[in-house]
């Protein structure tokens, strides 16, 4: 069974070297996907390519070395000709997350084959009209966002009047019920949001700072994935 099959997205931490306060990339992983988390993506607006391929290269190490291989999806941000070329190395890379001004998914695809992990975001004013009217068979997920304005992406949800549209907890159902595909929610998401958002039917939620920015990233790591758990299983 491919990872693509087997996908969970309830506990996703996305992560690059600007955000983990000096710490090992990878050390961070590796205390987050002990804590429970079952999907990682490297982010960073800063690295270069190749740096970005070493911290997926060690990212991906840390996810083997745990045993989590097949059940801990790792994805690149953007940059699909990062998880090419880390896939050309022998890195395991699962796929790629892109927004709807990065290259289109229809290339992600093409480029990575059938089993592979593609995510996809779009602008959270037109979301709701998206998954309605688009053709989703090539996503395999959707990253809804922002829950609450977030200085890690100070442009997520920003309007044409400079103003930032965040997403209420109606949005999220209301997306929820339209979307054939799952729904992970991020952007300013902490432990004391989990709850409701576990309660309108989302798939999962992405942090970045809750676990990266914490000063013991594996007891926020987990309290994130037992708070979920919890609701989950409540609703
Ligand atoms: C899981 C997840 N959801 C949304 C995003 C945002 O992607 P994008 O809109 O392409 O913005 P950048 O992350 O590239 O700044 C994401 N990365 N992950
Ligand atoms: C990558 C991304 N996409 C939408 S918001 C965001 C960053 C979320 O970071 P944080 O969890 O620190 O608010
Ligand atoms: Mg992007």
């Amino acid at each position: 069974m491919s990872m693509r099959d087997n996908l969970d997205i309830s506990a996703y931490l996305v992560l690059g070297p600007e955000n983990t306060l000096g710490r090992p990339v990878a050390d961070v992983v590796a205390q987050a996907i002990a804590a429970g988390f079952t999907c990682v993506q490297v982010r960073s607006k800063e690295c270069s390519a190749r740096e970005l391929i070493s911290c997926t290269a060690q990212a991906s190490e840390v996810i083997r070395q745990a045993g989590a291989q097949d059940r801990v999806a790792l994805l690149i941000d953007d940059r699909l000709d990062a998880v090419y070329a880390a896939r050309q190395q022998g890195i395991k890379v699962d796929g790629v997350h892109v927004g709807q001004t990065d290259i289109p998914v229809e290339a992600c695809r093409a480029l990575l084959g059938p089993d592979a992990v593609v995510g996809l975001s779009a602008r959270a004013d037109e979301m709701l009209e998206y998954v309605k009217t688009a053709d989703m068979s090539l996503v395999d997920y959707l990253g809804v966002g922002p829950l609450h304005e977030t200085p890690t992406k100070t442009d997520c949800g920003l309007a044409a009047d400079g103003t930032i549209i965040t997403k209420s907890l109606e949005d999220l159902a209301a997306l929820h019920q339209a979307s054939p595909v799952p729904i992970v929610v991020g952007g300013g998401v902490k432990v004391a949001d989990i709850p409701a958002v576990a309660q309108t039917g989302v798939d999962g939620f992405f942090v970045v700072s809750a676990v990266c920015a914490a000063p013991d990233p594996h007891a926020a790591a987990q309290e994130l994935v037992q708070t979920w758990n919890a609701a989950k299983q409540a609703s």
